[in-house]
């Protein structure tokens, strides 16, 4: 058994107008891993290379310890997996849709826990798929993709499109698989306090590049807002810490990467006053990352 939920090295994967190139990536078992990205980022195409719906051009992906896409039957046994453009029988009510997988998974399969995730849901398993609204449909492909508890479980955008009530209960359910230490899971999402929230490991990634990939306390510590003020323009520019200058009159904004407290020293010399020293969001983290790569210089 690998220590791995899974392992991708140098992966690359060519459309005609977009790119997945050197895709290094790996969860260790028990991890919860969100991926962000903008729109088009290459979210959707790690993720089918992962569940072997496609094949990369080059590189190895690994699940579960078995190789894919070739020995994908084996891994996706033990991988749940949940995306926008889930399939369910529009004419089938949710409780053929468990009888059919339970008699899939028969091992795997845990009624008990369907039914509890039947009334915190909020489903009526004889409700046919048809007549669900959005959210009902995507609590209904988590249920079905929860109940057969799998090792690792891959969420594509799960949160997308959900009111907040919705959004609340999904993300509650999977803070309680998320307990479960044997589990992995990776989710993608639009939504960096969604990610913020669940993950232990955070993965960004821009234009089919991976931009950076840390635990999420590594990321937090190492980015910080320095709000300075001073009578007489200061002279700063952006290097390896200072990663964007904001001049407001008076107030300088600095978004610092890697800061500590002496890089101060060489503006309070120039006279400034430091009138703040502040943690960001990942949302400021996320752009600050990919502004830096995109501008060619690494965070
Ligand atoms: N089958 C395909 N043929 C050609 N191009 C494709 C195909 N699948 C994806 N692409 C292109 O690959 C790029 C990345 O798409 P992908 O769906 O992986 O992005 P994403 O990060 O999941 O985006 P979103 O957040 O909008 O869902 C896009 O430019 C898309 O047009």
């Amino acid at each position: 058994m690998s220590d791995f939920a899974f392992q991708m090295h140098q992966v690359a994967k060519q459309y005609p107008h977009f790119q997945l190139q050197n895709i290094d990536l790996q969860l260790p078992n028990g991890g919860i891993m969100g991926l962000i990205g903008p729109n088009g980022a290459g979210k959707s195409t790690l993720i089918r290379i992962l569940m072997g719906l496609i094949a990369a051009d080059k590189g190895t992906t690994e699940v579960l310890g078995h190789n894919m896409p070739n020995h994908q039957a084996l891994a996706k046994v033990n991988i749940g997996f949940v995306s926008e453009d889930m399939r369910l029988y529009k004419n089938a009510t949710l409780q053929w849709h468990m009888d059919f997988i339970q008699r899939i998974y028969p091992e795997q399969w845990n009624q008990k826990y369907a039914v509890s995730l039947l009334s915190k849901f909020d489903l009526i398993s004889e409700q046919k798929i048809k007549g669900m609204s959005h959210g009902q449909r995507v609590k209904s492909s988590i249920l079905l993709m929860l109940a057969r508890q799998p090792k690792l479980l891959i969420f594509d955008e799960p949160t997308t499109g959900l009111d907040p009530v919705a959004r609340k209960e999904v993300l509650n359910e999977m803070m309680v698989v998320l307990n479960d230490e044997d589990r992995s899971i990776l989710f993608s999402s639009h939504n960096t306090q969604d990610v913020e929230q669940l993950s232990d490991q955070i993965t960004f990634i821009d234009r089919g590049e991976i931009v950076s990939s840390d635990d999420k306390e590594s990321f937090i510590e190492n980015w910080r807002r320095i709000r300075l003020h001073a009578d007489s323009p200061l002279t700063i520019s952006v290097d390896q810490h200072v990663k964007e200058v904001i001049n407001q009159g008076r107030n300088t904004t600095l978004i610092m990467h890697q800061f500590n407290e002496s890089m101060l020293r060489q503006w309070t010399q120039q006279g400034a006053v430091v009138k703040g020293v502040e943690y960001m969001s990942l949302e400021e983290i996320f752009v600050a990352e990919v502004e830096a790569k995109r501008s060619g210089v690494a965070a």
